[in-house]
C-alpha cells in the first residue's frame, strides 16, 4: 500500500525520498540531540523508558535499534536490558557518528555497535534478533510496508517489536495546541538551531500524514506481526506500538 507520508520529501520533488532523508539527517545531526530534547520538553525520556520497560520480561539477548540516529534509544536499551548484543542501524552516518561518540563516552563501545542499513532492505539473515526497537524513525521510511516486513523477517519467531512514533492528539485543547506548536514553534526553533528550515517543516508535516492508532495497528498486523497493541502517551502526542512475530 501507499501512505501519504511516503510522498512528503524534505527538499522537494526531485530524487528518492530515502536519499533526501539521509541528507537531511546528516545536515541536522550536530543539532539533533539538543533540539530533540528541547522540542519535546524532555518528555521523550519517559516515553523511551516506558517502551523499553515493555521488553524487560522477555529478556531479549539480540537487539536491533532501527533508525537509531544518535543512539539515545540504543544506549537506554542496553542499560535497561543488558543484552548480549545490541546493534543500532540507520541510513545516516552523520547521525550515527554522533551516536558513536556518545557510546564511547559511556564506555559502551564494545557493547553497542552501529551499521549503515536501510530498514526497507536489511542485510541480516532471517530470525537474527530477539527484539527490535524503533523510536521516531518509521515515519521517514520511503516504503513503510517494506520496512515493517523486513523487521518481521529478521526477528526470531516469538520475537518482539516496539515502536514509538509521534502522533497528533485528537481532542481539545491539546489538538489545537499541538497544531500551533508543530506549525510555528518546531519550524522556528528548528531553523534557528539547525540552520535547515526545510527539515523542521518536513518533520511536523509527516506527523500529520502518518497512519495512527487503529490504522497503524492494521498496517503492523498486515506486515506479519501478531498481538499488535497501542497506547497513546501524553494526550496522544506520542504512541507506543508493541507487537510479536
Ligand atoms: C528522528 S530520528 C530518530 C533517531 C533516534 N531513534 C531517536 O530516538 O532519537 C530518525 C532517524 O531515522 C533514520 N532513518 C530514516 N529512514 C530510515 C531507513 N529507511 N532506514 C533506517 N533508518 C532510517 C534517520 O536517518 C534518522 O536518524
Amino acid at each position: 500500500m501507499h501512505y501519504p507520508q511516503e510522498n512528503i520529501k524534505p527538499y522537494g520533488t526531485d530524487g528518492k525520498k530515502s536519499e533526501q532523508v539521509e541528507q537531511m539527517f546528516d545536515n541536522i545531526a550536530p543539532a539533533y540531540d539538543m533540539l530533540n530534547h528541547t522540542l519535546s520538553l524532555g518528555i521523550d525520556k519517559s516515553w523511551r523508558h516506558k517502551a523499553i520497560r515493555w521488553l524487560k520480561p522477555f529478556h531479549p539477548q539480540r537487539i536491533m535499534d532501527v533508525a537509531t540516529g544518535t543512539g539515545d534509544f540504543a544506549i537506554l536499551a542496553y542499560k535497561m536490558l543488558q543484552p548480549a548484543q545490541l546493534i543500532g542501524t540507520d541510513i545516516s552516518e552523520g547521525m550515527m557518528n554522533v551516536g558513536r561518540e556518545k557510546v564511547k563516552k559511556e564506555g559502551l563501545s564494545d557493547k553497542i555497535s552501529f551499521a549503515r542499513e536501510d530498514c526497507t532492505s536489511l542485510s541480516f539473515a532471517d530470525n537474527s534478533f530477539d527484539a527490535i526497537t524503533v523510536a521516531f524513525g518509521i515515519r521517514n521510511f520511503e516504503d513503510l510496508d517494506k520496512g515493517l516486513s523486513e523487521m518481521c523477517r529478521v526477528l526470531t519467531p516469538g520475537g518482539h517489536l516496539v515502536i514509538l512514533e509521534l502522533t497528533t492528539p485528537d481532542r481539545f485543547p491539546m489538538k489545537q495546541m499541538f497544531y500551533l506548536y508543530s506549525k510555528i514553534v518546531i519550524p522556528v526553533l528548528g531553523k534557528l538551531f539547525s540552520k535547515d528550515n526545510r527539515a523542521y517543516r518536513y518533520l511536523p508535516q509527516t506527523i500529520q500524514a502518518f497512519p495512527q492508532g487503529e490504522v497503524m495497528k492494521d498496517v503492523i498486523s498486515r506486515a506479519g506481526f501478531s498481538k499488535v497493541e497501542f497506547q497513546r502517551l501524553t494526550f496522544g502526542i506520542c504512541t507506543l506500538y508493541t507487537a510479536t512475530k
